[in-house]
């Protein structure tokens, strides 16, 4: 696919995705930039840190967009700062049929205080595997979940990697968001009008920065 010219890019964002090992950031992240499925032996835990690059049309305006795909393993968490610096927006993954998944999130939202270079950084909250809730494997609830995400003040949806349900929504909402509060990211222009380059990370192409 011919790649877009930054002239025609509104903005660069940074997204990053957090929560327990096995919720599905990575798999929640290849269904979005690539539309894809990996069988589950085709799927490794992330190691450090990995990411993406999508360009996003919205209302006409195009956003470039990197993800980052952070390790919920503790052992392969490294340069945890450097992984939050310059996030505009920060997705929370939890996993339907795992409470323990749900109840850690606590954990994720005291190292994104700690660690998040503004207050006013977008979060939304994603309950994952939602397909499973077919095999009655479902240990949270919509409501529980929803009732968190308004005592947490964010967004909130649940999706599935698996069946692409949400998913689209997810990221998109995040960066309508961004977009509506351009205090996160107008002071990153860049001196050409209409583009702004991230401080940091400004990469080209996506890959691993293990
Ligand atoms: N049923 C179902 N399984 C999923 C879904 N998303 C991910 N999985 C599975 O959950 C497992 C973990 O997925 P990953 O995407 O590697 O999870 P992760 O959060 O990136 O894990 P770490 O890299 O260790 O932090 C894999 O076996 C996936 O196939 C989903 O929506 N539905």
């Amino acid at each position: 696919m011919p790649q877009t010219p930054d002239k025609e890019i509104a903005a660069t964002f940074k997204l990053l995705l957090i929560g327990d090992s096995g919720t599905g950031k990575s798999s929640l992240l290849l269904r979005f930039t690539d539309d894809t499925w990996l069988h589950p032996d085709e799927v490794s835990a992330t190691i450090g840190v990995d990411f993406k690059v999508k360009v996003v049309d919205i209302d006409d305006n195009k956003y470039k967009l990197t993800i980052w795909d952070t390790a919920g393993q503790e052992r392969f968490r490294t340069l945890t700062s450097s992984y939050y610096r310059g996030a505009q927006g920060v997705i929370l993954v939890y996993d339907v049929s795992s409470r323990a998944t749900f109840e850690h999130l606590n954990l994720w939202f005291n190292e994104l205080d700690t660690y998040s270079s503004s207050q006013e950084v977008i979060k939304m909250i994603v309950g994952n595997k939602v397909d499973k809730e077919s095999s009655g494997s479902r240990e949270v609830s919509r409501k529980e979940g929803e009732a968190f995400a308004r005592k947490m003040g964010t967004l909130f949806i649940e999706a599935s990697a698996k069946t692409r349900t949400g998913v689209k929504d997810a990221f998109i909402e995040v960066v309508r968001k961004i977009i509506e509060t351009p205090s996160l990211w107008q002071k990153q222009q860049s001196k050409t009008p209409g583009t702004v380059h991230m401080n940091e990370n400004d990469e080209p192409q996506g890959g691993c920065a293990c």
